[in-house]
Formats: C-alpha cells, sequence, structure tokens
C-alpha cells in the first residue's frame, strides 16, 4: 500500500526472524586497549578532527567493549532472533598482516559477547569486515593493493577458526560499495580518498576476490564441521525510473548494476555487470587508456568468484527518481558518476530524515525486494540493514512509521509477490558513531547518553513498537 502510516494487516510466516544490528568501531570503543591496533577511523578521526561535523570519535563511542552484557539484556528486553555485529579486525590481528601476531584479549572479548548472546538464545550473525580496516594495512595502500587478499584471508581463517562453532551465519563485508567508493573515490568514509574512477574499481576488484578466498576458505576448511552460511551484505537505494521513457528505465536498471550488480553479479552470475565493462572500456578507450579503467577478471577468478554465497543480503534504506543524462561530452573527467552518467533525485514530497541521502519512501523497499529476486534468481534473501535517523528523543513516532511501513513492504513482497525474504535486521540497538556526522545523526532503537561517562541507554517508543511487532509478528493492532 502507497499511503502514508498504512500497513498490511498479515502476519510474518513463523519462519521469518527479526533482528538488530550494530558495528565494531560505531559502538565498542576501547580503541586502544587490551591490545587493540590502530585502525583507519582511528587514525582520521585522530589526524583530522574536521572530518567529523561534531569532531567526535569512537574512542569510547558506546562502550560496549565493557558494556557488551547490558547490550545483550537490551537484546533479550527486544526479543530479537538474533544479533547483528561485526568484529574489529585490529583488535584481533592488531597489525592486520597475513602471518602477524593475533590478539589474544580480542578474541576473548568475542567468544565472551558471543557466550553471552548464546546463553539468552540469541543467534549471532558476523559480520567479518564493517569499515575498520587495522591502518598498518592502510599504510600498504589498502584494498586497491592487491595483497590485501592475502590479509583478508588469513582474517577470516582466524575468526572461523575461533568463533565458527557457535557462529553459524557470516557476512565477509559490509557494503562494499561504500569501503571502495566512499573510502577510495568521493572521500565521504575513511581512509577518505578522492580517486573516483580509478582506485575505487581497484579496491572492489580486491575486495570481491578476498571475499571469494573467504568463502573458499570456510567451504573447504571449516563447512564441514562447522556447518554454517557465509554471504557478503551490499546496499543500494530503490532506483525508480523518472518517467515510463526507455531512457529513464535503462538508466535506472544501470544504477542498479552500478550498485548492487558491481558485486553481485560476480558472485551469483559471473564477471562484472556487462553495461559495467561496456561503458568503462568505452570511456577509458576515448580517454586515452591502454586497458580499461575497471580491471579484468580472468576466466578462471570468474568461475572461482560465481557461486561464492549461501544467501543474498541486502542493506536497504531509501528510493532515488533516475532520469537519462546527455552523454558526457567532455571524455576528459575521469569518475564513477561520469562512468554511469545518470541523475538522480528525491521528490519533494517524500519525507525527510535526520540524513540528507535517507527520505522515507516504504514502497521503494518492495519493488527492491522483487527486482533482486528477479535478477539473483530468487534467492533466500537477508535485510541486513534498514532504519531511520532523527536528531535525537525517545517519543520517536517517525521512527516507528518508518518500520510499521516498509516492514509491511517487506511482508506484502513475501507474500503477495513471492520473494523469498527470511530475516530482517533493524539499523540500530542503539544510537552509536555514524561515521563522518558524529552524534549528531541518531538511528537507535536505544538511546546512549554520551555525556554520561556511563554511557547508559534508555528505549525509545520504537523499541517497545519493535519488540511487539517480533512476539506479534504483526505490525498493526488487530491482524488476521
Ligand atoms: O552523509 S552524506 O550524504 O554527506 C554522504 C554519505 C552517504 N552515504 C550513503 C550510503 N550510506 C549507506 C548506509 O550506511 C550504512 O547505514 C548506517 C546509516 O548510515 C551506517 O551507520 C552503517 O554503518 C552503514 O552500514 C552511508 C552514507
Amino acid at each position: 500500500c502507497k499511503e502514508a502510516t498504512c500497513a498490511t494487516n498479515q502476519t510474518f510466516p513463523n519462519y521469518f526472524k527479526f533482528g538488530v544490528a550494530t558495528a565494531s568501531y560505531q559502538v565498542e570503543g576501547a580503541w586502544n586497549e587490551d591490545g587493540k591496533g590502530e585502525n583507519i577511523w582511528d587514525h582520521l578521526c585522530h589526524t583530522n578532527p574536521d572530518f567529523v561535523d561534531d569532531r567526535s570519535n569512537g574512542d569510547i563511542a558506546c562502550d560496549s567493549y565493557h558494556k557488551y552484557k547490558d547490550d545483550v539484556a537490551m537484546l533479550k528486553d527486544l526479543g530479537v532472533d538474533f544479533y547483528r555485529f561485526s568484529l574489529s579486525w585490529s583488535r584481533l590481528i592488531p597489525l592486520g598482516l597475513a602471518g602477524s601476531p593475533v590478539n589474544q584479549a580480542g578474541i576473548d572479548y568475542y567468544k565472551n559477547l558471543i557466550q553471552e548472546l548464546v546463553n539468552n538464545n540469541i543467534e549471532p550473525l558476523v559480520t567479518i569486515f564493517h569499515w575498520d580496516l587495522p591502518e598498518t594495512l592502510q599504510e600498504y595502500g589498502g584494498f586497491p593493493n592487491p595483497e590485501s587478499e592475502e590479509h583478508f584471508a588469513y582474517y577470516a581463517r582466524v575468526v572461523f577458526e575461533n568463533f565458527g562453532d557457535s557462529v553459524k551465519y557470516w557476512l565477509t563485508f559490509n557494503e562494499p560499495l561504500q569501503t571502495c567508493h566512499e573510502g577510495y573515490g568521493i572521500g565521504f568514509t575513511a581512509p577518505g580518498y578522492k580517486s573516483s574512477g580509478l582506485a575505487e574499481y581497484k579496491c572492489t576488484h580486491t575486495l570481491i576476490k578476498a571475499h571469494a578466498r573467504a568463502y573458499h576458505v570456510y567451504d573447504e576448511e571449516f563447512r564441514t564441521q562447522q556447518q554454517g552460511y557465509v554471504g557478503i551484505a551490499p546496499d543500494t537505494y530503490w532506483y525508480e525510473p523518472a518517467s515510463g521513457s526507455v531512457s529513464d528505465q535503462e538508466a535506472a536498471e544501470r544504477a542498479l548494476q552500478f550498485t548492487y550488480g558491481w558485486f553481485a553479479n560476480p558472485i551469483f552470475n559471473g564477471n562484472y555487470p556487462s553495461v559495467m565493462i561496456e561503458r568503462i572500456d568505452e570511456r577509458s578507450k576515448l580517454q586515452g587508456f591502454a586497458s580499461s579503467r575497471l580491471p579484468k577478471f580472468t576466466d578462471e577468478e570468474v568461475e572461482y568468484i560465481k557461486g561464492t554465497h549461501d544467501f543474498l543480503a541486502i542493506n536497504a534504506y531509501s528510493t532515488l527518481y533516475v532520469q537519462a543524462k546527455e552523454e558526457e561530452v567532455d571524455t576528459a573527467v575521469i569518475s564513477y558518476d561520469s562512468d554511469l552518467n545518470v541523475d538522480t533525485f528525491f521528490d519533494d514530497s517524500w519525507e525527510e530524515s535526520a540524513s540528507s541521502w535517507l527520505r522515507v519512501v516504504p514502497w521503494g523497499m518492495r519493488k527492491l525486494l522483487n527486482w533482486l529476486s528477479k535478477t539473483y534468481n530468487h534467492p533466500e534473501i537477508f535485510i541486513t540493514e534498514n532504519g531511520v535517523s532523527d536528531t535525537g528523543g525517545l517519543n520517536d513516532d517517525r521512527r516507528i512509521n518508518y518500520y510499521r511501513e516498509y516492514l509491511s513492504n517487506v511482508l506484502e513482497a513475501i507474500l503477495d509477490d513471492g520473494v523469498n525474504v527470511t530475516r530482517y535486521t533493524a539499523w540500530s540497538l542503539m544510537d552509536n558513531f555514524e561515521w563522518a556526522r558524529g552524534y549528531t545523526e541518531k538511528y537507535g532503537l536505544y538511546s546512549v547518553n554520551f555525556d554520561d561517562p556511563g554511557r547508559p541507554r534508555t528505549s525509545k517508543a520504537s523499541a517497545s513498537y519493535y519488540s511487539s511487532v517480533i512476539s506479534s509478528k504483526c505490525l498493526v493492532d488487530n491482524c488476521e
């Protein structure tokens, strides 16, 4: 249904699981405690505090390193089936380098957290990498350096070995698009490099191979005795054609391929999307490059990468209209945006959030889920992030509306469209460090008082709403 604050009165299937998510740098704090190494967000916030709107950092954040039992108590109160959290690479392997020492205190922290979850009958869903790259690896060039594949494979083996007895659901990378495009392309996230159309393509090339390595390590060395599942969590908007014209429809499809297909196509269908290969090859030639700015997978690599998934995951928050754009006549412009070459915009009528890139457009979620199902051959789908920001306050009715309407579209995709969505993860359990926005944008079901050294957590109205949805499997008062 498209009207505002409407929702289906159908109920979620019994197999459907609800969870919440956080990420290590955004909640843990203890940035240099017990042997943890520096990561690129520690480094960026300490050397360039103006990068963050309120000049804050994750030195303490929600202090989950010390308060993880409070976090699990909140999860218990919510009644979630699972908890999605990420591992801090430099807490476990301070230098990050393949073969370098493992930090036992880091192993112990995550073993304690996982045990606390298991004791409370909450399933861990672990993200291996959620943007906090060890600084030493960045000094070796970061993901644009092909050697990163070896470092990641070593890291993956360490975490499968130490946590795989209890952890059955793994995500290799959170939002590879942001890791590479925002990290090495447009400089919106650490390490803040601006090499659009160049380094960011090297970054994703290595990252996709690193994902495949980790998948095969699990498949060949751990799956038999651990019986778990491995996936990757790309993100995208729903891209809606601005008109019914063929050119606008092609532009919308191209935007989906350049954002989600960039990663999902190699992993599900084989190789980069043909529209990416063709457009970047063509523009690279016009620009005088001897070879395409988009690196090539060999035939063996295409086969090695294809099929490295046990489910499909998606982080989805919002929607954009897409309009075809006149071809960039100035071929000297080297950038991802000019390779993609579309115009995107919000409809002014769409409700705003506290984040400039996020408008409330619930029907976009249903369309995106249908596109994913059709494009990747009806896989099992986990929604691994969805949520909305405000500037704070406990009576967060707009967050309740957001969840009711987005979840209604998820349920309609399942019951009316036959899309095989089996999990939904709310971002986030609690207010946390929102990257370059600092603590100015709040996504939590619980608020955190960052002025109090005890970092007390307080439930918001949305926590009660989400908890009632989980227990009743129903979004409104009178379900069938
Ligand atoms: O701010 S600006 O408009 O100047 C530029 C940044 C735009 N990006 C858009 C993509 N978004 C992906 C979502 O990012 C995800 O969602 C959460 C909320 O952001 C994060 O906290 C999670 O860590 C992340 O996985 C991250 C921010």
